[in-house]
Formats: C-alpha cells, sequence, structure tokens
C-alpha cells in the first residue's frame, strides 16, 4: 500500500454532434467520480442508482482498466480499492464507458508514480475506445476535434476550443438502453460518395460554426447521413425530433452518441420553453418514458484530488 488514494472526477460528454461521426465530441457539466487507491485486497464499491447492475470484482471495467495501465508500465497489477458513482446513466449515449475508462486510466496512473503523460493516457482511452470522441472531451473538456492516430501507439491528433458562449443543451434521455455495441452494428459498411461528401462538407461547417459562435448556421451544420438515418430505427422519435426541432427553438439537434439521448442545443429560456413542450409531444406520441437534463458545457476535463492518508 502507498497510502495515497487518487479521486477523479471525469465530465460526461456528446459525440458525433450530427455529422461528426467518431470524430467530435464535447464535455458537460454532470461528472461521475472514480476513487481509487492500492490495498491488500481488491474492493469494487460500486455507488448509486446510475451504477447499479455493474460488476463488483475484478470483472468491472474501472478494474480492468487500471490492471492493464500497470501492466504496460511494466509494473506488477496491485489488488485496488475502487469506488464510483455516476450523475450521468450508462449506456444512453453520454460517454459512460469513456468517462469510466478516462477516470481509471488518470487515477492508476497516479498510483503507478505516473509512468504516462495526458498525451498518452488519452491515446489509450482512444484504443479502449475505439474512437476519440467521447474519451477526448473527456480527458480535456471543451469540444474535440480528433481523428484516430494512422499507427496504433501514435499521438491521437485533436485540437480543443471552448465551446461558444451561450451555447446550453437540453438532453432528452430516454428510459431504455442502447449499447454502443447494438447502434454500431446497425451502420452499413459502405457509403455513397455523395453521402461521404456531404458529411465532410457539414461536419467542416459545424466545426467552423462552433468555433466562430456562429450559432445561427448549427441547424444546417449538425445534418448528418452516416449514422443517424440508420440508428433512427432503435430510437423512436427521433426523426421528429431531428427535423422539427429548429422549429421549435432549437438552434440544431442530434442523436448523442451512439443514442438513445437525444441532444437539443438553445440559447435562450423562450427556445427552451418551446423546445420542453415539442419534445414531450414527440416522447409521449411514441409512448417513450424519458427525462430531460439542461447541461452547460464542462470546460476542465478530468480532475484529480490526492488524499495522503
Ligand atoms: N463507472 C463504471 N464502472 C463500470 N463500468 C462502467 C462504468 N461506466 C460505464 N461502464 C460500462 O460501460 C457500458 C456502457 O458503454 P456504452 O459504450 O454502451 O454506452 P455509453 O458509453 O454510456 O454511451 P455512448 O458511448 O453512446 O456515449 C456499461 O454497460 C458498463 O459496462
Ligand atoms: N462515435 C461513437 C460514440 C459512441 O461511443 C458512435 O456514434 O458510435
Amino acid at each position: 500500500m502507498n497510502g495515497r488514494r487518487v479521486k477523479v472526477t471525469i465530465p460526461a460528454t456528446t459525440a458525433n454532434l450530427g455529422p461528426g461521426f467518431d470524430a467530435l465530441g464535447m464535455a458537460f457539466q454532470l461528472y461521475s467520480v472514480v476513487e481509487m487507491e492500492i490495498s491488500d485486497h481488491t474492493t469494487v464499491e460500486m455507488m448509486g442508482k446510475e451504477l447499479q447492475g455493474t460488476p463488483t470484482d475484478k470483472n468491472n471495467l474501472l478494474y480492468k482498466v487500471a490492471a492493464g495501465l500497470f501492466q504496460e508500465a511494466g509494473l506488477a497489477i496491485p489488488e485496488l480499492a475502487i469506488r464510483a458513482s455516476s450523475e450521468a446513466p450508462l449506456t444512453r449515449g453520454l460517454g459512460s464507458s469513456a468517462a469510466a475508462i478516462v477516470g481509471a486510466l488518470v487515477a492508476a496512473n497516479h498510483l503507478a508514480g505516473e509512468p504516462f503523460t495526458r498525451e498518452q493516457l488519452f491515446e489509450k482511452a482512444t484504443r479502449l475506445e475505439g474512437h476519440p470522441d467521447n474519451a477526448g472531451a473527456s480527458m480535456f473538456g471543451g469540444i474535440i476535434v480528433a481523428t484516430m492516430p494512422e499507427v496504433p501507439g501514435d499521438p491521437v491528433p485533436y485540437v480543443r476550443f471552448s465551446a461558444p458562449a451561450g451555447l446550453q443543451t437540453l438532453v432528452v434521455i430516454p428510459e431504455f438502453m442502447l449499447s454502443t455495441e447494438k447502434a454500431r452494428n446497425v451502420l452499413p459498411q459502405v457509403y455513397s460518395r455523395e453521402d461521404v461528401v456531404y458529411n465532410v462538407g457539414h461536419s467542416s461547417l459545424l466545426v467552423a460554426a462552433l468555433a466562430q459562435g456562429r450559432l445561427d448556421l448549427m441547424g444546417r451544420a449538425m445534418s448528418d447521413r452516416l449514422h443517424q438515418p440508420y440508428r433512427a430505427k432503435l430510437v423512436p422519435g427521433l426523426n421528429e425530433i431531428l427535423d422539427k426541432a429548429t422549429e421549435n427553438g432549437a438552434l440544431g439537434a442530434a442523436l448523442s452518441g451512439a443514442g438513445p439521448t437525444i441532444l437539443c442545443f438553445f440559447s435562450s429560456d423562450e427556445e427552451l420553453e418551446k423546445l420542453r413542450a415539442f419534445v414531450d409531444r414527440v416522447m409521449k406520441g411514441h409512448d417513450i418514458s424519458y427525462r430531460v437534463m439542461i447541461l452547460q458545457p464542462d470546460e476542465n476535463g478530468v480532475q484529480v484530488e490526492i488524499h495522503q492518508r
């Protein structure tokens, strides 16, 4: 035991923002916490309703990721006392797996004596997730634009910038779960040139609009042809919300990550009021139980506190 307890706070995230499939991410002020210390035997305590049902032994994702980090650092894998909580629901499109992976990597790295830099931890998180969007936003906060490295293990190329002033998000969280794996399995293997060109244009426009605070362009720029049309069959109400959100108060709307959460950007109380009534009509029309949250962007990314015993 090295007498240190590490407490890591990680923001929840959304990915894609419509057309930026596997490339764009944004962090929210909605947090999960991972506490970790070296112990004489492994314990995994999952606190709160959101983490109910996750393993409480060495099969827990947090333990597995932490153990992998010690191994990659060439160190013996220690027994770990792990405690976690999450404000964000799991398997809903708010980046819970990326937050867990980032939290476990950052905590374990501290316990291991910091063998890896933040950039190296981001590369590991990206490798584990299979894409850098949620992981980058959880790690660095703000808005992340990133791609997979050409060679596995190379640094992940990314740019981080702050969310535009005044941008707020209404997230519509259906009660049912949708695993990322299931939502990726419905995507085609091959796309037409027309659809690819469409997304390159829209994603590029969206990044430029976000970087320059051009909220007026969001509605146009957030249109997607690579994943939302295929995932719509898994998310009742998605098509109506995407089609009509801008007529009902939203600056723009998208499926959050792999879904089923839907996000609507807005910037005033008036827009929010209209949007809430619209969303309620659509979800009730499909008999879908859901809750909403109003989230602000997180600009800090992962935060670490070290407690000496
Ligand atoms: N704190 C945690 N401890 C252990 N496992 C977790 C934790 N958070 C998430 N997970 C694991 O991650 C899984 C959810 O990952 P998944 O990629 O399907 O959804 P998501 O990350 O919430 O959504 P998205 O990737 O679409 O944003 C959970 O079923 C659970 O196995
Ligand atoms: N970019 C990912 C995010 C979810 O992990 C997807 O849409 O599948």
